[in-house]
């Protein structure tokens, strides 16, 4: 059953995993780490989802406002941007790639890599942060492919396998290292660091302890890998395509630029204006309703359910559908968030009109318990980023050789569905504002 009703939505999506609806065992495929909060449902997921909760806090966001500044600022200064006035970068989605990449590492690993650094670590193939990139995006591969498909002798094959059996290595060492640190602290009644906070120690202090509150080795395992992977392609994607959007639309980009201006002035945008930059927020909202990331949840009801909906022309009549046990639902993100009944105009980007809205009705996030986790973290991330960018420079896109805006956008904002929903490369052009 397809649903594509924002209403039906929510009232199966409030009662996942605590009512009468679940991930349905064989729709979950991100388990080759090892059970983790995305996988797993019930118990074991309540578990999971308690242990990392704690760790998206206040001190997190703050974190990640800084850790985002401060990156941006190193990426202001790194050779790329020296160009001139006028930057043509071929594939900018490779810089948001980089930024939300390392932008997780650092406030949910507490592994703080500069902008033009690539650290690598003994025993790996290749730097760090280039084998999360290749297990993140191959992990298509990964799902569907069988296991022996890994040994095809094919160089693709190798690298593919290659990094995985890294990154294994190198969350092994990391979890060693840890835990080692927090022994130390321990022996001689040290203090907890706030790096035991973070999603990492929380994770590592759950694989010590015993009995069920616990985590074993390859719950541990799936968890650090879901954090990392889920933690920045989405973001990544939809930051790319909110800077796209906002370059077809140089009213709407002015409108932002104006009111940046306008809050935060000359100075060094902080945290604390965040909830003063909701038309940056909007923008962003509004690109990830056009493309949502995770564009597809799959559930089911453990027992019969009744869903309300509104009739279509007659809103104050409500039918009941039912959806018998065991039925397989597809929540089609890219419907729920194009129907036109609760987006008029649902192709165009209007960031107004989430003016008055709350992150509630942000379905690409999900919704109920199961809300993404890293939907704040997400945010600020993505205003801290935007804020920043949009300040300093305006950005637009080479039309020549385009008839027409839809046929570059068909060229470079189309979509593709693996894991996440996301485009080929993407070309901006960056034009230095006045003041920088
Ligand atoms: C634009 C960015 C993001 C989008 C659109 C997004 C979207 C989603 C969606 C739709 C779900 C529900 C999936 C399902 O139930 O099948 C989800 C779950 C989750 N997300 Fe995100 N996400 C984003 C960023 C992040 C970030 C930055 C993190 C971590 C730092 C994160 C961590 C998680 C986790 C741990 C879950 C599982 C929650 C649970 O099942 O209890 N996400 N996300």
């Amino acid at each position: 059953m397809y649903n594509a009703s924002p209403d039906a939505y929510k009232q199966m999506m409030a009662q996942d995993s605590v009512g009468d609806i679940d991930k349905p065992a064989d729709a979950v495929t991100l388990t080759f780490f090892g059970q983790n909060v995305v996988t797993s449902t019930g118990a074991m997921w309540k578990k999971h989802r308690k242990i990392a909760a704690p760790a998206f806090n206040q001190e997190t966001y703050a974190d990640v406002w800084n850790v985002t500044a401060s990156l941006y600022h190193q990426m202001q200064s790194s050779e790329a941007w020296k160009a001139g006035d006028v930057i043509n970068f071929p594939a900018f989605n490779r810089f948001t790639t980089r930024m939300a990449l390392l932008v997780i590492a650092a406030c949910g690993f507490d592994m703080r890599i500069g902008w033009e650094e690539s650290p690598s670590y003994p025993g790996l193939h290749s730097t760090i942060d280039q084998v999360i990139v290749t297990v993140s995006s191959n992990l298509l591969i990964r799902i569907v492919a069988p296991e022996w498909v890994l040994s095809i002798p094919s160089a693709a094959m190798r690298t593919i396998k290659v990094a995985y059996a890294d990154l294994r290595q190198y969350l092994t060492a990391e979890i060693s290292s840890k835990r080692a640190d927090v022994q130390k602290r321990k022996a001689v009644g040290g203090m907890t660091e706030s790096t035991d906070r973070n999603v990492f120690g929380r994770l590592v202090a759950a694989s010590e302890a015993e009995g069920s509150a616990g985590l074993d080795e390859s719950e541990l395992m799936g968890n650090l890998f879901i954090f990392l992977f889920a933690g920045h392609e989405t973001t990544a994607h939809t930051l790319v395509v909110t800077l796209a959007l906002l370059a077809v639309h140089p009213e709407e980009q002015e409108r932002i630029y104006r009111h940046v201006s306008d809050v935060v002035g000359d100075r060094e945008p902080t945290f604390q204006d965040f909830s003063d930059l909701n038309p940056v927020l909007h923008a962003f909202s509004e690109a990830m309703r056009l493309y949502p990331p995770a564009y597809v949840q799959i559930r089911s009801p453990t027992a019969d359910v009744v869903i309300q909906y509104n009739d279509v022309d007659r809103p104050e009549i409500t039918h009941d559908v039912f959806v018998a046990k065991g039925t397989m639902m597809c929540m089609d993100q890219v419907g729920l968030n194009r129907n036109p009944r609760m987006f008029p105009q649902p192709d165009e980007f209007i960031p107004s009109r989430w003016d008055g809205k709350t992150t509630d009705d942000l379905l690409p996030f999900s919704f109920g318990p199961r809300v993404c986790l890293g939907k704040k973290f997400a945010l600020v991330e993505a205003v801290c980023f935007l804020t920043h960018l949009l300040r300093d420079w305006r950005v637009e896109i080479d039309l020549s050789g385009f008839a027409s805006f839809q046929d570059w956008r068909a060229e470079h904002l189309y979509p593709t569905m693996g894991v996440t929903l996301k485009t080929g490369d993407v070309p901006l052009r960056m034009v230095k504002r006045s003041r920088c």
